[in-house]
């Protein structure tokens, strides 16, 4: 067991693999998985329209107010420091990712779509560890490759089993910068598709087969059958539908899950909670209160990004312009969410487990 799971797993008091969201979030993959799956045998394709409609919802309306819940969940019980110190690192990366796609919008969406895999990998690695456990995961480089093979169902799969819609989106969010951005690049598509469907292939058989290996039992079995299920779910599920409602659906209710196991009070910094009070209207007002301060926060960030690109539209229809636009900016906002969360603030970042 690496250093990192045993102190991780050694100072849990109630870990458990049997929290209702985690069954919502693999029963809720099932049935969408299933039921795609069940209208491509029937011949039934979803129309375009529909699948951005159900992107937008799933991304905005379910999935955003979450990430806010989880800035409040970190920043809740630190010194007044570290906050603005959090606040100046978010800004930032925000300032960072935007110059890097306005300098170089094709690396902007290779960036977009790697933080859309790191927060799913890493985050999924972390919900392990606090709730069936990564017992099976003994160095760090088994659990770099967990979260590879996780995240990596996200982005890499749809490459393989969606390429065309894949390329159109793509070449759309470039198109917010520089529209015929990504066309020099369409020739390469040919060749990087078989090299990542191998490259996946070969890292989910290796995940799977080095975790049996290292210790299997129950903690591995858990670890398989989600992942295979993500392979799958990403697989025959249309990638923006995919998309739209893995981050609500999984993402966002396993790190409930997560959250909610992890009881144990944070460090001892109850002076500096934000919510404080014993009173649960207070802490209930405070609460709301300060997620309306970070949804015009977030507002203000969009705001900036909308008028800073210049075709914020990606000059086409309102709808997959409104999904371009919404991927790259939720990707910018993602971006700090994964550094403080994994490499700045191991101990307290947004995976925080105690
Ligand atoms: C490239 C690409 C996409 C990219 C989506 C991204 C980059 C989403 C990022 C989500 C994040 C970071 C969520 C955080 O909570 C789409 C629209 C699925 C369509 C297919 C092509």
């Amino acid at each position: 067991m690496s250093a990192l799971s045993a102190r991780a797993i050694s100072r849990l008091s109630h870990r458990t693999d049997n929290h209702p969201s985690l069954l919502l979030s693999r029963v809720a993959l099932l049935v969408v998985a299933v039921t795609f799956a069940a209208l491509a045998a029937a011949g039934v394709s979803v129309p375009m329209e529909a699948q951005m409609v159900i992107y937008l919802v799933g991304m905005i309306a379910l999935n955003l107010p979450h990430g806010g819940y989880e800035h409040v969940a970190n920043l809740r019980r630190r010194r007044p420091d570290f906050r603005w110190r959090y606040v100046a690192v978010y800004l930032a990366a925000v300032g960072g990712f935007l110059g890097l796609l306005l300098v170089a919008p094709v690396a902007g969406l290779a960036l977009a779509v790697t933080v859309a895999m790191a927060k799913g990998g890493l985050g999924g690695v972390k919900v392990l560890d606090a709730t069936s456990g990564t017992d099976h995961l003994q160095t760090r480089a088994q659990r770099l490759l967990a979260a590879g093979v996780r995240g990596g169902s996200v982005m890499l799969v749809p490459i393989v089993f969606w390429p065309e819609t894949f390329h159109a989106f793509s070449a759309l969010m470039v198109g917010l910068v520089e529209p015929g951005g990504l066309a020099p690049y369409a020739a390469y598509f040919d060749v990087t598709r078989p090299v990542i469907a191998a490259g996946y292939g070969l890292a989910l058989v290796a995940h799977i087969g080095l975790g049996y290996v290292r210790g299997g039992g129950r903690s591995w079995l858990v670890d398989a059958g989600e992942t295979l299920l993500l392979a799958a779910y990403f697989a025959v599920v249309p990638v923006v539908v995919a998309v739209g409602l893995y981050f609500p659906l999984w993402y966002s209710t396993r790190q409930v899950a997560r959250a909610q196991t992890v009881r144990e009070p944070p460090v001892g910094d109850d002076q500096w909670d934000l919510l404080g009070g014993d009173d649960p209207t207070t802490t209930a007002l405070r609460a709301w209160g300060l997620l309306v301060a970070g949804a015009m926060a977030t507002v203000a960030v969009l705001a900036v990004v909308y008028w800073a690109v210049p075709n914020p539209f990606a000059n086409s229809t309102l709808l997959a312009g409104a999904v371009a636009f919404w991927s790259i900016f939720i990707s910018i906002i993602a971006l700090p969410h994964v550094v403080v969360g994994s490499l700045w603030d191991r101990e307290r970042g947004i995976w925080y487990v105690p």
